[in-house]
């Protein structure tokens, strides 16, 4: 039996940063959400997101294909977020490791059953993570330091104590040192993956 391991956190948190560091070392699958938002400067197609118009989500939702949406009011108009049952993922034979959400994590859960997801929830003080979203922010073309704010104080609400106690995340990890937090990452993965195949 396969996992999906799935990365959660608060903007600038570190998902980002931490997912593609992980992804080197553990080589698992990956369930890539999709977004109807503009692709930023180094993000790459099929990497980070699918970035797909809003027809094709419209495509995807007449097939019957989305586990879950999404949709926030940004400063430049609706950005959706979704997960897509695009037909690659085999959670009985392969380990996947993903970015998700509250949300996104509840739903799989849902559509995939509890014993299949592990959520792995990154954490960092209020004050440096805006310092780090104001830093990448800045080194951006066209910094949307609006849609930061927003983005800062939404997560307040997104990534309540009360919302990740019921959606049952209860593991996480501080997110300082990158290099600290990446090998305890893979430690609890390699854990758990132990305990699978010792059911
Ligand atoms: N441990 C760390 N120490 C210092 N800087 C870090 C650390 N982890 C991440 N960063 C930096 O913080 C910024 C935000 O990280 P990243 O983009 O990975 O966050 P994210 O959680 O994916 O954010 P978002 O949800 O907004 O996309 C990046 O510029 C990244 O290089």
């Amino acid at each position: 039996m396969g996992r999906i391991f799935c990365l959660m956190g608060k903007s600038s948190s570190g998902k980002d940063t931490l997912y593609a560091r992980l992804s080197e070392k553990l080589h698992f699958s990956t369930i890539v959400p999709y977004t109807t938002r503009p692709i930023r400067e180094g993000e790459e197609e099929g990497r980070e997101y699918h970035f797909i118009t809003e027809k094709e989500v419209e495509e995807f939702e007449k097939q019957g294909r989305i586990i879950e949406l999404r949709a926030y009011n940004t400063v430049h108009g609706v950005w959706k977020y979704l997960t897509v049952d695009d037909k690659q993922t085999d959670v009985e034979h392969h380990d996947y490791l993903m970015i998700g959400t509250v949300e996104s994590y509840r739903k799989l859960k849902e559509y995939y059953g509890e014993a299949y997801l592990v959520p792995i929830y990154i954490e960092v003080d209020d004050g440096v993570r805006l310092q780090r979203a104001l830093e990448r922010e800045r080194s951006q073309a066209e910094p949307k330091y609006a849609e930061m704010c927003r983005r800062f104080l939404a997560d307040e609400a997104d990534f309540s104590p009360e919302k990740l106690q019921e959606a049952g995340i209860t593991k996480t990890f501080v997110n300082n040192d990158l290099e600290h937090t990446e090998q305890e990452i893979i430690s609890y993965v390699k854990s758990c993956m132990t305990e699978s195949t010792m059911r």
